[in-house]
């Protein structure tokens, strides 16, 4: 530690970075997944990529397409109408250079080239006209093709199962698809009107270069594959080098977070981090810069020799030109306009190669997001149609879950009833069951083995969404909702209609003892908490969960799963809310919580040990036949004891 912690130089005394420090380093991190697609791209061909243009293009035109005709048709249609201008404009050069060029006294030559000279301007004017109008055309698609992709894709991650986000592929899945894939679209249809754009260019010219002169054609050939085969190169350097450094560059984000976040600034302090991550990052950096530096040198040789191909490349043009001059088989004028028509077939040439290569690497991504939406199609929860309303009983009879990729059931074989009017509390130790057996109660997830019945019905037939209406859940791991106190209680039911009974917010408030605490906060209810926004406040741990609660009685549900509900409050209000929760028969209660004096006066105690239900009963029952709930609850209750060895809190 003592070598990380050691002040070292930056850069050495020629200017490039010092060595990375000796010592201990992060452990190398994984590359993202998403990057799979980048390896295929980076060695595949660009004849490969060339030959599925046909499809890429289809697909694009679709997209646009579907999303809004009139921009589509405007992109297209209005960079084909530039493109004829431009023939027009080369042809109107022509005849402008062929009257200057010809014989008499010059105001007379001036004079016939005038007519040529006006159609030459109002072609390259409604050029630009036409390729702003198209530019504008084009980005109009951009915001529109987003919104529908990204719509697309949060309806189908907000659809899916819970057991969904525990399948590691499905997870890889949707974090490709939604930190790369989504974005592509709009990409691709950009890149695929650049396409157009740059084909329209190069044909425009060469339907010019004809008119003017067929034998021209083949020199604009010549001059432009030297820089199509340079364009390639450069672009493939570019993006090797980007794939050579990303693993590190990721380790620079993870270690910038770090440094400047406001969540790990208190634990950075207290442990006295700093010089391990600035020794770190400094490490990462060096070897970063010297990579960048070189990519530099490196590209700037490929530049120099691309530019002296393409220049080569030129000079023959202008030889051929020269010959073709001289043996009279091309016009003065002709030979002038066909330098014109070679930059702009440059230019287009350009646009249409990096298009192709880009598009070819959109694609690959944006199947990515097309094929989790099939993935996560296939994960929306199906279930009956039979529509519940309020429950009286739900049996649990052999039920199992296994997780995805685990060989031991987290719940096992476990049959039990929870009543209406009742509170049965889930004991045992950590990693027990209890959580997954809830949620299995709840309807998060299905079992794997066994049946759930709800008023005798399997909760297989019954329609998932009336089945969910009829839950509410405190979980354990809550999230704190970036929202005002009241929306953050108000949206356990946000959808409830006026003529539905149920608590207030403010009476949901007070039975978690919320309320005070939410009137105290600078705005009461209308307090926005996260302090990342203007105005925004923060809560302690213990707020939020009184926060939590009043959520979870707000939505006033036949079925209340409280997970630890309690583990932060202080003890008024975890009395409070047990005092409420104790009090309110219309409903079945399943509480969680290893305070075991919380659950003396459940109606039934379900004992579980590596997913197994071991012991069931009241609290009387369970001490009087020994077992593990006894020797939890003797274990707990020693910690409260004065004096004696042997008292227990009454
Ligand atoms: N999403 C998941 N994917 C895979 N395994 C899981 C998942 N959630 C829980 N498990 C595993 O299932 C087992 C039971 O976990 P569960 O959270 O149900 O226990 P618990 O009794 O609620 O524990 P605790 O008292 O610590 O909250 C554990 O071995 C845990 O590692």
């Amino acid at each position: 530690m003592e070598s990380m912690a050691r002040q070292r130089t930056a850069t050495e005394d020629d200017g490039t970075p010092a060595d990375p420090p000796a010592g201990p380093m992060l452990p190398e991190l994984e590359d993202p997944d998403w990057l799979h697609h980048a390896h295929d791209f980076a060695h595949t061909g660009f004849w490969a990529v060339a030959r599925r243009l046909p499809r890429l293009v289809r697909e694009a035109v679709g997209l646009a397409w579907a999303t809004s005709r009139r921009d589509t048709v405007a992109s297209i249609g209005l960079n084909v109408a530039a493109g004829v201008m431009t023939t027009f404009g080369l042809l109107a050069t022509t005849s402008v250079l062929s009257e200057l060029f010809a014989a008499g006294p010059t105001p007379d030559r001036v004079r016939a080239a005038l007519p040529a000279l006006a159609v030459a301007a109002a072609a390259v004017s409604a050029r630009g006209g036409l390729a702003i109008a198209a530019g504008w055309a084009q980005a109009r698609l951009t915001p529109q093709i987003n919104y529908q992709v990204e719509l697309r894709l949060f309806e189908a991650t907000t659809a899916v199962e819970l057991a969904a986000f525990d399948d590691a592929g499905f997870a890889e899945e949707m974090d490709r698809a939604r930190d790369r894939g989504m974005t592509e679209a709009a990409y691709i249809v950009d890149h695929t009107v650049d396409l157009v754009t740059g084909v329209v260019g190069m044909l425009a010219t060469a339907v010019a270069v004809t008119v003017i002169q067929p034998l021209l054609l083949p020199c604009l050939l010549l001059a432009a594959v030297p820089q199509a085969i340079t364009a390639v190169r450069m672009a493939r350097r570019e993006y090797l080098a980007m794939l050579a450094r990303i693993t590190r560059q990721r380790r620079m984000w993870m270690l910038a977070r770090l440094m400047a976040n406001r969540h790990t600034a208190a634990e950075v302090r207290a442990y006295q981090m700093r010089d391990f991550l600035l020794a770190e990052y400094r490490g990462v950096m060096a070897v970063e810069t010297r990579a960048q530096l070189r990519l530099v040198r490196a590209q700037t040789g490929t530049r120099i020799a691309g530019a002296t191909v393409a220049g080569l490349a030129t000079f023959g043009v202008y030889a051929v030109l020269g010959g073709l001059l001289l043996a009279g088989m091309v016009a003065l004028a002709a030979a002038a306009t066909a330098l014109l028509a070679l930059q702009s077939a440059r230019s287009s040439l350009g646009l249409a190669v990096i298009a192709t290569n880009s598009l070819y690497e959109d694609a690959l991504y944006y199947q990515d997001y097309r094929d989790f939406l099939a993935r996560a199609h296939a994960r929306v929860p199906v279930g009956g149609d039979r529509v519940v309303d309020g429950v009286q009983v739900i049996d649990l009879d052999e039920v199992s879950l296994s997780y995805p990729d685990t060989d031991t059931p987290a719940v096992d074989r476990v049959s039990l009833t929870v009543r209406r009017g009742e509170v049965v509390a889930l004991v045992g130790e950590n990693g027990s069951g209890k959580t997954t057996l809830a949620k299995l109660i709840a309807g998060l997830y299905r079992p794997t083995g066994g049946v759930i019945r709800w008023d005798g019905v399997d909760a297989a037939d019954l329609d998932p969404r009336a089945l969910g209406g009829q839950v509410a859940v405190m979980t354990q791991e809550w999230w704190k909702f970036p929202f005002t106190a009241g929306q953050n209680i108000r949206v356990g039911r946000h959808d409830r209609p006026p003529e539905r009974s149920g608590p207030s917010v403010q009476e949901a408030a007070g039975a978690a003892a919320a309320h005070d605490m939410i009137v105290g906060l600078p705005n009461g209810y209308d307090t926005l908490l996260d302090r990342e926004f203007k105005d925004g406040h923060e809560l302690s741990g213990g707020q939020w969960q009184r926060l939590v609660a009043a959520r979870g009685l707000y939505r006033d549900a036949a079925l209340l799963i409280c997970d630890e509900p309690s583990a932060a409050l202080d003890a008024r209000a975890e009395h409070a809310l047990f005092q409420h929760l104790r009090r309110s028969p219309d409903r079945a209660v399943v509480l969680i919580t290893h305070r075991l004096a919380n659950v003396r006066h459940a109606d039934r105690i379900f004992v579980m040990e590596r997913g197994r239900l071991v012991q069931q009963g009241n609290h009387d029952e369970l001490m009087a036949s020994g077992g593990l709930y006894r020797e939890l609850f003797e274990l707990q209750a020693s910690g409260y004891l004065t004096g004696t060895d042997d008292a227990l809190p009454r």
